[in-house]
């Protein structure tokens, strides 16, 4: 733990790196997952859970909660690490991408963007200014750009527009954030499927010398070699001694394959969001307890799983509690699959520490397709 935030990498075996970003909440190892905390919580999970099972950072959202509890709110109660007793890292997200997925976009300008709120139709305004501000009422510790997400498919002239935009609007992030020395605020590279506008977002983007980098604009439907040819056209323009971020990944192959091109950190509402409609990720692979062929079948998810959720209890009970529509089968099944991409983080780190990821990988693939 220290006074700054600081990226120390600790191994590299071939593209893939272990390292760790270290502030004054904590340290957090890389490669490393963040469960997704929209809201101010991990959905079906208590925080304690979530930290005993390996996590040391969290996201949350600025757009979610700029519209309730409301960021002077949060601040007058202390912040969020205080409102949701998470003592640990938050990284937030800036509000770009959920005004593009979420809100009713009402307008969009130099000086920002002005949409609906999904939860009661109000107007709101969120300018890099406003969404820095936002972040730092929030005590967040990792904050990230405003950025211009623009709903796919778009042209190529519109997808060049937006990232010169998000570009513009790094720098006046880059600005109102200042100088906080253990706090930082990662930019996001941006430029859609398009090879010379990604290599032309992250070298501007590095040349503002940010503490760490983003790829955004990926896992947004698009087929897995596409997002991989674009981290290959990407990386290799992003700072080597920084942290990088691929936003919105993934599943436990697209995170293998990723830390293969040399990504550090991930956010993914997979392993929550599949968890509460019955998927369940194991080291044999998916297993979709909705399926009549679970009704009875009294083995775990995982007998040999640290997880009480994976070991203790039968299929047959979990496909039960999922059909039924019943609260703990989510809260069974999240607990599973947030253990179970813990467990694959820390068996990544520790494979990349002996020099022996690449059969890592393998291995890891050929037991999801035993199944
Ligand atoms: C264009 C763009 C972009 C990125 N910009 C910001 N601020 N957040 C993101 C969150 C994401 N989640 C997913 N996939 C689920 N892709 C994302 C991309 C972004």
């Amino acid at each position: 733990m220290t006074e700054t935030f600081q990226f120390k990498l600790l191994a590299t075996d071939g593209k893939a790196r272990r390292g760790e970003v270290s502030m004054p909440r904590g340290t957090i190892r890389t490669p490393a997952f963040m469960p997704v905390g929209t809201v101010g919580t991990v959905k079906a999970m208590y925080l304690d859970q979530v930290r005993d099972l390996g996590a040391d950072i969290i996201l949350g959202n600025t757009y979610h909660l700029m519209l309730r509890p409301g960021p002077e709110r949060v601040a007058r109660l202390g912040g969020l690490h205080e409102l949701i007793r998470w003592p640990h890292p938050i990284l937030t997200d800036s509000g770009g991408f959920q005004v593009m997925s979420l809100a009713g976009l009402r307008k969009l300008d130099e000086k920002g963007v002005t949409f609906k709120s999904h939860v009661d139709g109000a107007l709101h305004h969120m300018s890099p200014e406003r969404s820095i501000e936002i972040q730092g009422l929030l005590d967040s510790d990792i904050q990230m750009q405003l950025d211009e997400c623009v709903a796919l498919p778009a042209s190529p002239k519109e997808i060049e527009r937006a990232m010169e935009m998000s570009l513009r609007w790094a720098e006046r992030c880059k600005t109102a954030f200042g100088d906080q020395p253990g706090k930082a605020m990662f930019g996001i590279v941006q430029g859609g499927d398009i090879p010379h506008l990604r290599v032309r977002s992250a070298q501007a983007l590095a040349e503002l010398n940010l503490k760490g980098y983003a790829i955004g604009g990926l896992a947004v439907g698009e087929p897995q070699e596409v997002m991989l040819d674009m981290i290959d056209t990407t990386v290799p323009h992003m700072p080597t001694e920084k942290p990088r971020y691929l936003m919105g990944v993934g599943t436990p192959d697209d995170m293998l394959k990723s830390v293969a091109r040399g990504i550090d950190m991930f956010d993914c509402v997979m392993p929550t969001r599949s968890g509460r409609h019955g998927l369940a990720f194991t080291r044999r692979g998916r297993i979709n307890l909705r399926n009549a062929r679970h009704a009875e079948d009294m083995r775990p998810l995982d007998e040999e799983s640290t997880c009480p959720a994976a070991r203790d209890y039968s299929r047959a009970y979990l496909h039960h509690l999922i059909r039924a529509n019943e609260s703990l089968g989510g809260m069974l099944l999240t607990w599973n699959n947030l253990s179970y991409y813990q467990d694959l983080m820390a068996g990544i780190r520790t494979a990349i520490e002996e020099g022996r990821f690449a059969d890592f990988m393998a291995e890891t693939q050929e037991n999801w397709a035993r199944g």
